[in-house]
């Protein structure tokens, strides 16, 4: 039987997870939740999701009704039929729905990376934390920045020992649906204090680096995707070519060359609209071949992740480990990547 899964949340990350879950034999879509009867929660419909409102309450089903977006009833309805939420409420959110209805109905959830690490048994990485996420209740599959750092630290630590990480990440300033946030015309230190909550989002996944990683962060007006540059110390006898050859190797991780185009973030993206990608989504962590350079015992490179959807194959990774459905994590992440398209 696969196994079911309830959306609630249906942005961008939300609708991406539903369409992922979708392309899997073993698991199913047994809802989308909206909050409002809005073109997303129509085209929901018109994909096949079954619809339910994601606030309980009579008022809110009527604005669907009187809006002709027929729903199958709230979330209510359907929260004790499922095997798993994906959580894709906006950050804060995930966490009032975990109190308020994911514990109360025994529910299995996974929350997205704008929630704490506090609020939850355990955080997720394919790659670094699948086998402690095994069986678990209430998972976090982390940022889209922390899963970016996740692999390509998990590369360069199959190479050598990680001692040291200093990361400065150049952060988009807004999804490209969101016509509500800036800036448009500054640079801003986000957060102004260093170091950002990123570096203790990666230990959150990875123990073992407390106290080795440090990162900082800016946000600059674009909306494609985010850009990172890491400074690596390590403990180890390697070349460069072992480092190309680890990333190569890890799963999810692409390199591009700027000698061959790709210049900046945008032709990456044009690469992945070039691909027909769904959304021209672009699932896999992108390093700029050029960057990646060894300086003694430290090792630099260059990233980009698009936001919107380097999770998404973490979150399809995280219900087979949470459900119990796949032990091994990267027989998990082949299958995944086989039924995404992923790299
Ligand atoms: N967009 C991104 O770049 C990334 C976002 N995340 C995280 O994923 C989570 C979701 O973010 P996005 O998809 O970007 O947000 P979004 O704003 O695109 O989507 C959130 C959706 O949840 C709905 N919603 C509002 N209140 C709700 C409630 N009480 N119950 C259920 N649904 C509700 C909203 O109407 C909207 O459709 C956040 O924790 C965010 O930090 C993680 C990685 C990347
Ligand atoms: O930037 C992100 O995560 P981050 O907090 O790890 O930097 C996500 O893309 C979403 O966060 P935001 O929508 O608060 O910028």
């Amino acid at each position: 039987m696969p196994a079911k899964v309830l959306i609630n949340g249906y942005g961008s990350i939300g609708k991406r997870v539903a369409d992922a879950v979708s392309m899997q034999d073993d698991m199913e879509v047994i809802g989308v939740t909206k909050t409002k009867p809005d073109f997303e929660a129509r085209l929901a419909v018109e994909k096949g999701y079954k619809l339910f409102v994601a606030i309980p309450d009579k008022e809110r089903v009527k604005l669907f009704e009187d809006a002709g977006i027929p729903v199958e009833g709230t979330i209510l309805d359907v929260i004790e039929d499922v095997d798993i939420v994906v959580d894709g409420a906006p950050k804060k959110i995930g966490k009032e729905n975990l109190e308020n209805i994911y514990k109360p109905h025994k529910v299995k959830a996974i929350l997205q990376g704008g929630e704490k690490a506090k609020d939850v048994e355990d955080n997720f990485n394919a790659l670094w934390s699948y086998d402690r996420c095994y069986g678990k209740d209430y998972i976090r599959v982390v940022s889209c920045n922390t899963t970016g750092l996740c692999r390509s630290l998990y590369a360069i630590n199959s190479v050598a020992d990680i001692k040291k990480a200093r990361v400065v990440l150049v952060r988009r300033a807004a999804d490209p649906n969101d016509d509500k946030r800036g800036p448009v015309n500054a640079i801003t230190p986000n957060p102004v204090t260093v170091p950002s909550h990123h570096g203790p989002d990666v230990v959150s996944v990875v123990p073992e680096f407390e106290g080795k990683i440090l990162t900082s962060a800016v946000i600059v007006p674009t909306t494609l995707m985010h850009q990172h540059t890491l400074m690596v110390e390590v403990d180890g006898n390697f070349s460069r070519d072992d480092v190309l050859e680890a990333i190569n190797k890890t799963p999810r991780i692409i390199t591009v060359k700027a000698d061959e185009g790709f210049t900046s973030t945008a032709k990456i993206i044009e690469y992945g609209r070039d691909l027909g990608r769904l959304r021209y989504d672009i699932n896999e962590l992108v390093v700029w071949e050029e960057s990646v350079n060894v300086l003694e015992n430290e090792i630099f490179l260059m990233q980009a992740v698009h936001q919107e959807s380097i999770v998404i194959p973490e979150n399809i990774d995280c219900i087979r480990a949470m459900l119990q459905m796949e032990e091994d994590n990267f027989k998990s992440i082949e299958k995944t990547n086989k039924a995404m398209g992923i790299q």
